[in-house]
């Protein structure tokens, strides 16, 4: 291995609240190696990486690239230096071709962003050389998010990245996917750059990674080499107790159907369908994890159930009764509740308090209020207790949900969701970006509710959550049901990637 490429020395940062997100850390990265950055939610990754992206600055400390101090002031100082950043919501523009993409912003002073053929040789040149396999004359907006995730590397290599950081970018992927991406970072390792891989995915990290720094509550624990650690090690290492994601389910006991979706199909403003006459049955005491390829359905599914959008044609038949065109209130007062997938945009509300954001599904219920006022005294209490269940890293319950890590937000929407305790979850990507130890306890709840008598909807990109929780598996591609299966135990995940793919397909009609 090589010498150390980037060392950030006893890096200190307090947010002008008074929370230290970083105390004293240091992290040390060698030239031509894959390294992992984990740590609990809230541990102060992202943090890290800011101060490093000059989006925030370090209160103390120093950055050291390639041996010479550095003080990015901005993203563009960065890159400017070799350091690109492949974003885990990507940053391109789907109206334009791949090779517009990845010029947009480049700097003048590089020769290739004013000729259209040399940009897209460069582009072609940099995708064979690293198997990136993608056409630059492709319209952005029609990509997969695998080739999205390629155009994002591209970008940042075309910029001359030296140092790619990588956030958490298998989460969207399939298996086959995942291997191809492994093998892509393998060859961009072997061309001498280096990677820093941010992960809560043990295995993966375990897979592809030289050795892992692990930050807890702002401090750094350590750094080991891969090599040498079981998975029991790192989530020791990381969250200070043995935690081992494997569910022991009791056997499923199936009641009568509580959900019953038929032929829904819903087609968004352009005309595309987005569904496209799927059906499904969901029973009492059932989890249906839903597996799909990021942009296939599975969202606007989840959302069309929920009374999201007009103009959705079909059936939707809860406890026996229609819902399709009721209201997102009166579906809720019906008893579905939903974790949704972008929890920054669906499930908060970034300036109100976290108590305001646990109570915002029930702010009418008697339950919080004496005498038509709202009881604020019961709802500190139930915001505290639900704080303390989901292990919720927070100062207390008066701050504002915005200024809490990625991870500790969409816990609050979790926590949130599970507490109306209803007929009927839906938990689109319950656990993205959440620590595995909080990952435990919301498998835990899902199980807990299944078991109750309840119905849940998994949907997730992680297959190994699918797997895990699922009774019972309904794959989406191109808005339509492409395979169901009964039981879950008799697919594996290789199988339910080729139908997430397209590359196998069953009709499904009724379940
Ligand atoms: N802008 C901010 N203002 C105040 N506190 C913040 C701000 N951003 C983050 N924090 C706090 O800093 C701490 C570290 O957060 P950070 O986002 O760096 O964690 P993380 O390890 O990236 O977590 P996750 O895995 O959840 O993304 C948390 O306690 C968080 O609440």
């Amino acid at each position: 291995m090589g010498k150390e490429i980037l060392k950030m020395e006893h890096i200190t940062k307090i947010y002008p609240n008074g929370v230290m997100a970083n105390r004293d850390v240091s992290f040390s990265v060698r030239e031509g190696e894959i390294h992992a950055l984990m740590g609990e939610n809230g541990a102060g990754k992202s943090t890290l990486m800011k101060i490093l992206f000059g989006d925030e600055d370090a209160t103390e400390g120093d950055i050291i690239f390639e041996g010479n101090k550095i003080q990015p002031k901005s993203a563009a100082d960065t890159i400017r230096l070799g350091i690109g950043m492949v974003h885990q919501h990507f940053m391109l523009v789907d109206s334009l071709r791949v090779y517009e993409n990845v010029i947009l912003g480049m700097e003048p002073k590089n020769g290739i962003m004013i000729d259209k053929e040399k940009a897209i040789r460069a582009v072609e040149e940099t995708a064979k050389k690293y198997n990136l396999k993608i056409d630059p004359m492709a319209v952005v907006g029609e990509l997969s998010v695998s080739q999205k995730q390629k155009v994002e590397i591209l970008k940042v290599l075309l910029r001359g990245a030296k140092l790619l950081i990588l956030d958490e970018p298998t989460a969207v992927l399939t298996p086959q996917e995942t291997d191809e991406l492994f093998e892509q970072l393998l060859l961009l390792k072997k061309n001498d750059h280096t990677i820093i891989f941010i992960s809560h995915k043990i295995r993966e990290v375990m897979q592809i990674c030289d050795n892992i720094t692990v930050l807890r509550a702002g401090r750094t624990v350590g750094s080991i080499p891969v090599a040498n650690a079981t998975e029991e090690d790192i989530s020791r290492f990381m969250v200070g107790r043995d935690v081992i994601l494997k569910m022991n389910k009791k056997p499923a006991e199936f009641g009568d159907t509580l959900l019953k979706v038929t032929d829904l199909t819903y087609e968004n403003k352009e005309g595309r369908k987005l569904l496209d006459h799927v059906s499904f049955s969901l029973k009492k005491g059932q989890i249906l994890g839903i597996a799909g390829v990021e942009g296939n359905g599975q969202n606007e599914l989840a959302e069309a159930i929920f009374g999201f959008y007009s103009g959705v044609k079909g059936s939707i038949l809860f406890d026996g009764k229609e819902i399709l065109g009721k209201s997102i209130r009166a579906i809720r007062d019906d008893g579905i509740s939903y974790i949704p997938e972008d929890r920054i945009k669906t499930g908060a509300a970034g300036n109100i308090s976290l108590w305001g954001n646990m109570i915002a599904d029930i702010i009418d219920s008697p339950l919080l209020k004496k005498h038509g006022l709202l009881n604020y005294k019961n709802i500190h209490e139930r915001a505290d207790k639900l704080i303390s269940d989901f292990g919720v890293l927070c100062q207390n319950d008066d701050q504002p949900i915005g200024m809490l890590s990625g991870g500790n937000m969409q816990k609050v929407v979790v926590a949130r969701e599970f507490s109306s305790d209803p007929k009927l979850l839906i938990a689109n990507q319950p656990t993205r970006g959440i620590d595995v130890g909080a990952n435990e306890f919301i498998w835990k709840k899902i199980i807990e509710q299944r078991d109750a008598g309840k119905g849940v909807i998994l949907i997730s990109a992680d297959l190994n959550e699918i797997m895990e929780l699922s009774d019972s598996i309904l794959v989406m591609c191109g808005g339509q049901a492409a395979a169901y299966f009964e039981d879950a135990k008799k697919v594996d995940e290789f199988e339910l990637g080729n139908y997430m793919l397209g590359l196998k397909h069953q009709e499904v009609s009724e379940s």
